[in-house]
């Protein structure tokens, strides 16, 4: 790795890792201007004379090169934890009544969260989203791993390893679809930036309905857009290994498709549901009543086999509510009667 890097121009370099910057800047040199020259070559320009000045050799300068590559690498494998599992403990239901059910949550597996209206879904959601100790109404309390979690797992903003996607996104800066990416990109430290960046752009497109280019500003996105993007942003770039998604059915995306991306991904993803088909494609749904959870149940395989048939009634009802949105009239003649 050491020779193809010393090969390669400084341009590149930045490309591939915008936060050498920092490395050059330490000794007065500005990677914008010998953007054209080898890193090997910066032993003749600026030359040898120059790292002597600066304190250091250029030999010294091109080990703390690849040392300060090093540190970084193993900093981004530390930023943000990876989870293999979380606990649920029991609380009590809005009467006060204990919970029946310890509920294990693990990486790779969707679990649905159903019940009617009101019951306390979000608020389940929630208590994972703050890792609950008995200081919520529910009174349950979250384990991470199995144990109970720091005070920085629970507060810290850095490395959070939980990301939730909730009904409202908004995005407050005024940036481009493209700007916002490379944003968050260049902040999670990832190599081939461009190439991560096309990535969650092209994901993003297949997921929302109505296409969008890179320019668009990402406070003019509809709903069904922004939150694709927020989709494929978090399954391909976020390190958080907990997705908490509430009520993706309404919100104008392939929800099938995003289920699938996230948990390709090998996160732990619970998601809020009243949409059968989502609630079956999960490996479990928890059922809330009243406040407190009150079945466990796992996805039968009688279930699973009736997947694929109810895929093809909810591609049916997607593109009635299509031709019902653009004034067509609606294709009633497959209609399952
Ligand atoms: N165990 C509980 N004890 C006390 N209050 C609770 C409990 N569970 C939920 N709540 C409260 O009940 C209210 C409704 O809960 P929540 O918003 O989570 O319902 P929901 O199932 O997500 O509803 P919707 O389907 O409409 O989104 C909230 O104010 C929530 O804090």
């Amino acid at each position: 790795m050491r020779t193809t890097l010393l090969n390669m121009t400084i341009d590149k370099l930045v490309e591939m890792m915008p936060w050498i910057k920092d490395y050059f800047s330490s000794f007065g040199i500005e990677p914008a201007e010998i953007g054209n020259l080898k890193l090997e070559e910066l032993g003749s320009t600026p030359g040898e004379d120059y790292f002597t000045e600066k304190g250091t050799s250029f030999h010294d300068f091109i080990d703390g090169f690849f040392m300060f590559i090093e540190q970084i690498k193993a900093l981004q494998q530390d930023s943000g934890f990876s989870i293999n599992s979380l606990t649920i403990l029991p609380g009590r239901n809005k009467n006060g009544e204990k919970e029946a059910f310890l509920v294990e949550l693990k990486k790779g597996k969707v679990t649905a969260i159903v019940g009617p209206t009101g019951s306390g879904k979000s608020r389940l959601l929630g208590d994972i989203e703050s890792l609950a100790q008995e200081d919520t109404p529910t009174g349950r309390r979250i384990l991470v791993e199995g144990r109970s979690p720091s005070d920085e797992e629970r507060f810290s903003t850095e490395g959070r390893f939980i990301a939730q996607l909730s009904q409202n996104m908004n995005f407050v800066m005024d940036l481009s679809v493209e700007d916002f990416l490379t944003l968050h990109a260049e902040s999670r430290m990832v190599d081939e930036i461009n190439h991560i960046v096309q990535k969650i752009y092209d994901t993003a497109n297949v997921l929302a309905g109505e296409p969008f280019s890179r320019e668009t500003p990402v406070t003019q996105l509809s709903g069904g857009q922004s939150r694709a993007l927020m989709i494929a942003d978090t399954a391909l770039l976020s390190p958080a290994s907990v997705v908490l998604i509430d009520e993706i059915e309404n919100a104008g995306v392939d929800k099938v498709k995003s289920l699938e991306l996230l948990v390709s991904n090998n996160k732990i993803v619970l998601i809020s549901t009243h949409d059968p088909l989502l609630a079956l494609s999960a490996d479990q749904r928890i059922v809330i009543k009243n406040g407190g959870i009150s079945k466990l149940l796992k996805t039968t395989d009688d279930e699973k086999k009736h997947l694929a048939g109810l895929e093809k009634i909810d591609r049916k009802i997607t593109l009635m509510r299509d031709q019902l949105r653009t004034g067509e009239e609606i294709d009633l003649s497959d209609l399952l009667m």
